[in-house]
């Protein structure tokens, strides 16, 4: 059994898995598959929209002028030539003295440039005739849409980057789109490997353990925008340990991840095996938990992670260092910040940690802004991460905090 001699920095770490990083390719997808993907390139926008004047209130459309000097005591009267509505506009072209009826979002007339709110109109028949009494004024171009006033031809809509949002996928509907261009969801691909472990799902025997590693990942790299694919599973010992990491090369992901066997244990012997299949260029990480997190390449360039057993540590090394990976490719903004929303709350108690070594500390709330670091007997308990309501990380350079001091806590809660 040999220790790790050398940590390498989480800045080195993530240094090395950013020189490689760039989104995936482009896919088409039809709009109603688009919803939080990752737009691939600026959507401009085709047509204009609305692509016609339209009326942005119920009443009458007529000209401005004809309505100007209408009281309720000494209304003016045009003359009703008929109706627009949504889809079916008045056909003809308005003249001096004339209205026409129309309705919130319907084209406006030609030669009408305003429209008098019902609120200020009284129709009455006289004669056979549809007259309009103006019980008030409204100037030119009031309580009408101009082409375009939603979103014009040749304006960039949505930039390249954009996670679409709902109303987004709505606005490429307006433009006339079907389908739009999408950065392809990375495929996160796990192996998970320890002959102690069960399925999840399945009830624990004598000296067993669930694998509770695969749903936190799978949660994850959904939360990153990946797919995650089915978990492979293998047991202990080389042969067993190659098999498990041929089948995960030979599969779909484009980020490989492999739990467990990646410490310095006489079962350990996934770094070996790596190195016998691509590469491994950094084992042991300055951080902690997850110190034995593993960082390779299969042949062909694909990223592969060690990630240890101990499901804290998993969750942690998914966070330091998989998770802005997933995040480049699944090509996110900023893919190298954490994706949580952070605020600042004051320390309760003190929080220790080495220089040199990054700490990703689980705190919790004592206080309308208060926190304190969960007290954990190590990284084997996924309680600790439970009961926290988010993490603060220590950098290298940091002796830790002291009581009273502000932090910036990352909360595991979406908002
Ligand atoms: N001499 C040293 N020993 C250890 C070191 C060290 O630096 N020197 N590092 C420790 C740290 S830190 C960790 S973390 C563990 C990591 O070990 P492995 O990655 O090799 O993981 P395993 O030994 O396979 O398992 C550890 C622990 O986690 C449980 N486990 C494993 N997989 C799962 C899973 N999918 N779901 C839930 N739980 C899982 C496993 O049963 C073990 O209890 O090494 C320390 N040792
Ligand atoms: O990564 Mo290990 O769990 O630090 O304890």
């Amino acid at each position: 059994m040999r220790g790790f001699q050398a940590r390498a920095d989480l800045a080195e770490a993530l240094a090395l898995l950013r020189a490689r990083a760039r989104p995936l390719p482009a896919e088409s997808l039809p709009l109603a598959g688009a919803f939080a993907r990752v737009l691939a390139r600026d959507v401009v926008a085709p047509i204009d929209v609305p692509g016609f004047v339209r009326a942005a209130v119920d009443g009458y459309a007529l000209r401005g002028e004809d309505s100007f000097g209408a009281t309720v005591d000494a209304p003016l009267v045009l003359h009703v030539r008929g109706d627009s509505l949504p889809g079916r506009p008045y056909p003809a072209p308005l003249g001096p003295g004339e209205a026409v009826r129309i309705a919130t979002g319907s084209p406006l007339p030609e030669g009408a440039d305003a429209v008098l709110q019902a609120e200020l109109a009284r129709e009455v028949v006289r004669g056979g005739r549809r007259l309009v009494e103006l019980l008030g004024s409204v100037p030119p171009l009031r309580h009408i849409g101009q082409v375009g006033e939603d979103m014009s031809r040749g304006q960039c809509v949505l930039a390249a980057g954009r996670r679409l949002r709902p109303q987004d996928v709505g606005a490429l509907a307006s433009l006339g789109l079907a389908s739009v261009d999408v950065v392809r969801r990375p495929r996160v691909g796990l192996l998970v490997t320890g002959d102690e472990l069960v399925a999840p799902g399945s009830a624990p025997g004598p000296h067993q353990i669930v694998d509770s590693n695969s749903l936190v990942l799978a949660g994850l790299a959904a939360r990153d925008g990946a797919e995650f694919l089915a978990p492979l599973r293998a047991r202990d010992g080389a042969g067993a340990l190659r098999a498990g990491l041929d089948a995960l090369l030979a599969g779909p992901g484009d980020v490989l991840l492999v739990t467990g066997a990646t410490s310095v244990g006489p079962e350990d012997l996934m770094p070996q095996v790596l190195r016998e299949r691509g590469a491994l260029e950094l084992h042991g990480l300055a951080v902690r938990p997850a110190s034995p997190t593993g960082i390779g390449r299969a042949h062909d360039g694909r990223p592969v992670f060690l990630v240890p057993g101990n499901p804290v540590s998993c969750l942690c090394a998914y966070e330091l260092v998989v998770g802005p990976l997933v995040r480049a490719l699944a090509g996110l903004p900023d893919p190298w910040a954490f994706p949580h929303r952070s605020v600042e709350l004051v320390l309760a108690r003190k929080i220790a940690s080495k220089v040199g070594r990054t700490d990703f500390v689980r705190v919790r709330r004592v206080g309308p802004d208060q926190v304190e670091p969960v007290a954990t007997s190590g990284a084997s308990n996924l309680s600790s991460a439970v009961l926290a309501g988010g993490f603060v990380l220590v950098d290298a350079d940091s002796e830790g905090a002291a009581p009273g001091e502000r932090v910036r806590v990352h909360l595991f809660d979406p908002p």
